[in-house]
Formats: C-alpha cells, structure tokens, sequence
C-alpha cells in the first residue's frame, strides 16, 4: 500500500512528514546520483543538510552563480540552468527573497545586496517610515534531473513575518531582523530545527521532497523506491 507522506502542508509539520519521507533516502544511496546541491553560502547548506537529514543525501557543490534578476521563478529556474552545466546528474539550486509588503515586494530578489550594504539594522531601518512592517521571506528551489531536454521543477516555501529590530545572533543574514508571524523570538534567535520546521526552505524543501517521492520520472532517474508499507494513500 502506498502511503502520500505529504498531503497537506501545514506548519510544525515539515520535518515530521520529511522524516517519514525514508525511502527517498533509500533511493537516492541506492541510485548512485547523489542529488547536488549548487550554493555559495554555507549557512543554507547547513539547514538544507539539517532538514534533509537522513533522508536524502545532498552533495555540496560551492559555485558562484549569477545573481539573475527578474521573478523568483526566472531567477530560479536560470540558476538551475548554469548550475547544470558544472554537474553530471541532478541538482538543486535555491534563490532566497525576503519581500517587504510596504514597499511592494522589494528588496525581494535583491535582498542580497541590501542586506551587504545595510545590514539587519538597516533593513529595519528601511520601514521607519512606514505602519506596516509585515514581510515575507520566499523561498524558491529549483530541480534539474540532469536531462537538459527535461522541464527544470520549481518549489516554493513561503513564512510571514515582520521587520524588528534586529535581535539575536548574526551569523546568517537577515535572521535577527525577521520574527516569522505566531512566533516571540526572531529567526536568529529560535532554536535551529524551530526555524527549519517553520521556515520559507523548510517549507519549499517539503514540496520538493513530495515531488521526489512522487514523481516517476524522478524516481526513475534517481531509482527512488518506495518498499511496502513505508507508505500509503
Ligand atoms: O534563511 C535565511 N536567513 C537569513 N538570511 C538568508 C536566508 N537565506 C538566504 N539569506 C540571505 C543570503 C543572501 O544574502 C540573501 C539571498 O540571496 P541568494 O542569492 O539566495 O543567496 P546566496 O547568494 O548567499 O547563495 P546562493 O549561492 O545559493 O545564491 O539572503
Ligand atoms: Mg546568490
């Protein structure tokens, strides 16, 4: 009987229905294409690891890619494009937003450089003028089985929040200044696997694990399998 580890997404449940999500794992040790993950940045490495941990086995691989602009899809799916040509089998890139709802969407995409010239105090700084300090943060995977003909797949993980001033430890990014919605503690100052169970690649890790799980065409290629009783509708 099969079982649909992941039927709905709902908050607090991500990594409970990643961690019955095994036979990907499975899959993934049993297939000899370890899935590589492109990224410059270690501290996504580090929860992309922590939430898949067990479960499928990601392969670093430290690129630079471009910083495209446009859509977080576009840029996304752009990155998977350049990633491809540095790996032979599948891959997965990330492309992280962080959207003000005041200023219509933006930093968004370039959160990057706003974050590099503004820091956390900055970016808090940047909504002084303005009620409403909500903000999401967006995050957008992008999975290439390897096959350049084959559609490049998209996943999106959404968390709402606001802009605070920033609290807590500043060793990734805008975490001080972003407390997601329902939460008193801001990204930097939760617990580690409170964040990956809550956050925008939590959530966007969850729909690609589903994918993985089952899609036939990724399972083929990477002969994920699913054995009796470890999952069911
Ligand atoms: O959960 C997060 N919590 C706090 N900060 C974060 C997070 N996730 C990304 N960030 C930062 C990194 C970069 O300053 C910008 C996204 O830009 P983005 O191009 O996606 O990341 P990146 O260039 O560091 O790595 P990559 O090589 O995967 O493109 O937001
Ligand atoms: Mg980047």
């Amino acid at each position: 009987m099969i079982k649909l580890v992941f039927k709905y997404l709902e908050p607090y449940n991500y990594l409970q229905k990643l961690r019955g999500c095994s036979s990907i794992a499975m899959a993934l040790k049993n297939s000899g294409k370890t899935l590589v993950f492109v990224t410059g940045n270690v501290k996504k490495l580090e929860e992309v690891n922590a939430i898949l941990e067990g479960k499928v086995k990601v392969e670093a691989r430290s690129i630079d890619l471009p910083e495209f602009q446009g859509e977080p899809e576009f840029i996304s799916v752009a990155k998977c494009k350049e990633a491809i040509k540095h790996i032979d089998g599948p891959v997965i890139v990330e492309d992280t937003c962080l959207c003000f709802n005041a200023l219509g969407g933006l930093p968004g995409p370039y959160i990057k450089w706003f974050l590099k010239k503004l820091g956390p105090e900055g970016l808090h700084r940047m909504l002084l003028g303005w009620d409403d300090k909500s903000a999401y943060a967006l995050c957008t995977f992008a999975y290439s089985s390897g096959d350049p003909d084959e559609e490049i797949k998209v996943f999106s993980g959404k968390t709402p929040g606001t802009i605070v001033e920033p609290r807590g430890p500043t060793d990734f990014g805008w975490d001080p200044c972003f407390q997601p919605d329902g939460f008193d503690q801001t990204y930097a100052e939760m617990p580690k696997d409170i964040k990956n169970d809550i956050s925008h690649r939590g959530k966007a890790l969850a729909a690609l694990a589903e994918y993985l799980l089952s899609s036939g065409e990724a399972k083929k290629k990477m002969r994920i399998e699913e054995p009796d009783g470890l999952i069911e509708k």
